[in-house]
């Protein structure tokens, strides 16, 4: 059984900076975590260093019991896809070339054409974000959201366990965020460990089973949505002055900021 994703004492620092002070949390197999925190906390950092793409000062960090930085490439992208914050830069390829990219670790070098297993995939992944209609299209002719949602597309045909996004719901309308934040829920539900760097504290709150707060490359709280987000984290993490309400039909915590009036 998936164990998720761990990280221990994690140390990350890039020149005389720390980065990242001494992280520990986790993400649970099954369940949808949110990485949250304020611009230049340590979300991407933290997430970059899970995927070997910065280098740990000291630390430690495993999936399902494994080192996963020190993992070879192949082996780690054969378990878990990454969505990126900015964009890529595959302008020309068309869309379906893009999420083709992420059949690329379970391809052989031999192999000149996708199987019909990968083409399953890519298909499956499409309709999954809701972009089958966009397939023939040029990448680089796609708006900024569909663009987001191919970028999920892409991880989806990786099929991975475990799936890392930093912030998905970027340039989506609001339908769209909600649809992206409820397919990845069913994500996790299946079993994968979902970890999802968000902005919008009150999604955050409405899908995430988790919740892990960095402020200052340090590790502030963790836990239950309900538990973390308090009008004293607001306050010291965020700065800001709100309540906290409860949604009338899920009873998840809603939060309501105080907006000083002009
Ligand atoms: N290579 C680097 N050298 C120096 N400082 C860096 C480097 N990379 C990141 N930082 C700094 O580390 C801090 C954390 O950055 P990071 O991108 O992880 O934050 P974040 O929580 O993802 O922020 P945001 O919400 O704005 O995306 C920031 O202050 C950033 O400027």
């Amino acid at each position: 059984m998936s164990t998720g994703l761990r990280f221990d004492a994690v140390r990350v620092c890039a020149g005389q900076s720390t980065l990242l002070d001494g992280v520990s949390c986790r993400a649970h197999a099954g369940r949808l975590t949110g990485l949250i925190g304020p611009n230049g906390a340590g979300k991407s950092t933290l997430m970059r260093a899970a995927l070997g793409l910065v280098p740990l000062a000291d630390g430690r960090i495993s999936f399902d019991g494994q080192d996963l930085p020190g993992m070879p490439r192949r082996a780690r992208a054969q378990m878990s896809a990454f969505v990126e914050q900015s964009g890529s830069a595959e302008v020309h390829l068309g869309a379906r070339e893009v999420v083709a990219l992420g059949r690329i670790p379970f391809q052989s070098v031999w192999q000149s054409v996708p199987s019909p297993d990968d083409d399953a995939a890519v298909d499956t992944a499409l309709a999954a974000v809701g972009m089958s209609g966009f397939a023939e299209r040029h990448y680089h002719t796609l708006s900024g959201g569909e663009q987001q949602r191919l970028q999920v597309a892409r991880a989806l045909a990786q099929q991975p366990r475990l799936l890392i996004l930093d912030e998905p719901t970027n340039h989506l309308d609001v339908h769209a965020q909600l649809s992206i934040l409820g397919l990845l829920r069913r994500l996790a539900q299946s079993g994968a460990t979902v970890l999802l760097a968000l902005h919008d504290l009150n999604l955050a709150a409405a899908f995430c089973d988790d919740l892990v707060v960095l402020h200052h490359g340090r590790l502030v709280a963790e836990g239950a949505p309900e538990a973390v987000l308090t009008p004293a984290l607001l306050r010291d993490v965020y700065a800001v002055e709100a309540s906290l309400l409860r949604h009338p039909g899920t009873g998840r915590p809603m939060i309501a900021y105080d907006v000083p009036p002009e």
